[in-house]
Order: C-alpha cells, then sequence, then structure tokens
C-alpha cells in the first residue's frame, strides 16, 4: 500500500507529516522508529498524525510520536507545521483551527504572511501534572544525578520540562547532562531537558535536549516552557524572544492560568510517498 506523506520543519525540528483524513495506515513503533532513522528511513524528530476530530467543536485531531516511537501529549513547532499543512492541503479552508492532541486543545491561526500563533494552553506547575516525584511545588528543585547537584526548575505545557539556568548555551551540558536528567527515576514519564541563557528581559537562548529524541535545533513548547520559568522567577517580561540553534520563536505569557501564546514560522521541505 502506497502512503503520501510530507517533510516540514519548524526552525529545523523536523516532521513527517501524514493525512490520516483521506488515507489510512497503522504505523506501529518499531515501524516508526525505522521512519525516523536518518539513514534507514526519511528522518524526523517527530512523526505527525493528522485525523479526524472526535468531537464536533473540534476540527482535527493531530497525534504525536518521537522518533524513538514513543506517543507524546503535545509539540509547540509539530502545531505550527500541523496548520500550515492542513491549509496547504487543503483539508480546511479555516485559517482559525481548533486542535484536539492528547495533551489538551490548542488554538492555531495562520497569518497571511504563513507564521502561526498558537495558543499552547495554560503551563501546569503541581507536581503531580507534570510528572515529578517531589515533596511539593517549587520552582528550584534539586536533583542528585549521578552524585552531583543539580537546580532546575519543571512544568508542563501538556508535555513534561525541566528547564536549567546556564552562563551560556555554548558551553551548556545539553548532550552529557541532558540525556541524565531526560530519564531519571523524579520524572516516571522522561522530561524534556531545556538549557536556558537570559540575554535580557526580552531575549533568551536555549538549547533543549528533547525526550525520545536527543538534542533538536528547536523546541517549541521547550521554548514556552523557558520563557514560564523565567517569568515566574522574576527575570523576564511578558514577551520574549527564545533564540534556539534553528531560529528565534516569539512567546507570551501573562501569568498564572493564562495560555502560552507562541508564533513562529512552519516550512513545508517536500512530499514523498512510501510503501507500507
Ligand atoms: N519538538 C517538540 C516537542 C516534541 C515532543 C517532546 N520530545 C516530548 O517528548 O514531549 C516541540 O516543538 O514542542
Amino acid at each position: 500500500m502506497m502512503l503520501h506523506f510530507t517533510k516540514m520543519h519548524g526552525l529545523g525540528n523536523d516532521f513527517m507529516v501524514v493525512d490520516l483524513v483521506t488515507q489510512r495506515a497503522r504505523l506501529d513503533s518499531e515501524r516508526i522508529r525505522t521512519l525516523a532513522d536518518r539513514r534507514f528511513g526519511i528522518g524526523f524528530d517527530q512523526l505527525l498524525l493528522v485525523e479526524p476530530p472526535s468531537r464536533p467543536d473540534m476540527d482535527f485531531r493531530y497525534r504525536i510520536f518521537n522518533a524513538d516511537g514513543s506517543e507524546v501529549e503535545n509539540c509547540g513547532n509539530g502545531a505550527r507545521c500541523f496548520a500550515r499543512f492542513v491549509l496547504d492541503q487543503r483539508l480546511t479552508a479555516r485559517r482559525e483551527i481548533a486542535v484536539q492532541t492528547a495533551g489538551g486543545n490548542l488554538l492555531l491561526k495562520v497569518a497571511e504572511d504563513g507564521r502561526v500563533r498558537v495558543d499552547m494552553g495554560a503551563p501546569r506547575f503541581n507536581p503531580g501534572d507534570i510528572p515529578l516525584t517531589a515533596d511539593g511545588e517549587s520552582h528550584a528543585y534539586t536533583l542528585d544525578v549521578d552524585g552531583e547537584t543539580v537546580t532546575m526548575d519543571a512544568l508542563s505545557m501538556g508535555n513534561p520540562h525541566a528547564v536549567i539556568d546556564v552562563e551560556s548555551v555554548d558551553h551548556a551540558p545539553v548532550t552529557t547532562l541532558g540525556p541524565r536528567v531526560e530519564t531519571h527515576p523524579c520524572f516516571p514519564r522522561r522530561v524534556n531537558v531545556g538549557f536556558m541563557e537570559v540575554v535580557s528581559r526580552q531575549h533568551v537562548r536555549l538549547r533543549v535536549f528533547e525526550r525520545g529524541v536527543g538534542e533538536t535545533l528547536a523546541c517549541g513548547t521547550g521554548a514556552c516552557a523557558a520563557v514560564v520559568s523565567g517569568i515566574r522567577r522574576g527575570l523576564l517580561d511578558q514577551h520574549v524572544d527564545v533564540t534556539l540553534p534553528g531560529g528565534t520563536l516569539s512567546i507570551e505569557w501573562a501569568g498564572p492560568g493564562q495560555s502560552v501564546i507562541m508564533t513562529g514560522p512552519a516550512e513545508r521541505v517536500f512530499d514523498g510517498r512510501i510503501v507500507i
């Protein structure tokens, strides 16, 4: 059977996007890992499956799988690519799109210039919601990582994030400390690990070691988590530019209980088809 797909990226965080509104396919985690492989497969950080909604008030449902085959709750860069995809494929004519994800519902708006504004929902700080094993809520959790004490913030953007402050992202231990925090027993569902350098009250630099992938060129939910963490610790203003290795996202947050708003680009790279 032939399956059509589209390769997309948001600031270099790359995706295989599959329309399961007009096509049918079952991709198990072993197949997803092979497709994600950059030598033996197509190569991507996440697979996005676009499906019909299960509720009449929503336009679509989309499912997200990491390169290791695990299904996850949310993906910021993926949400922007999803919005561009459904418009470009003419699966909808609406530029304002309501979508279900495993981490909650999102509202996306595609601007005339092609940039996408996403209402990412409100962050959650309760350790049980992240999930993180801890005695109570904090923004400075200490973690024993192989005898080293690491101080970090942690929160949920639908998916789990740890945020670690660094003096410079250029020298941050992203690929050495990142995987050890990702799989630390305190995070029963693992965690995405952001390393944040505060440049000014309106600008941070960020590198993210993503759960189930490794370091990526950009992480949308990671950018939201870093800004929320910086704002609630009094380090940042309400509007912040987040510079990731793949480019810059604009993030806004008005405070507890409010949605985080993320704005950025989404690019189509090529269309292809595979036999499954
Ligand atoms: N790249 C994403 C996040 C994808 C999911 C993440 N790796 C997880 O396991 O939660 C983004 O742009 O937010």
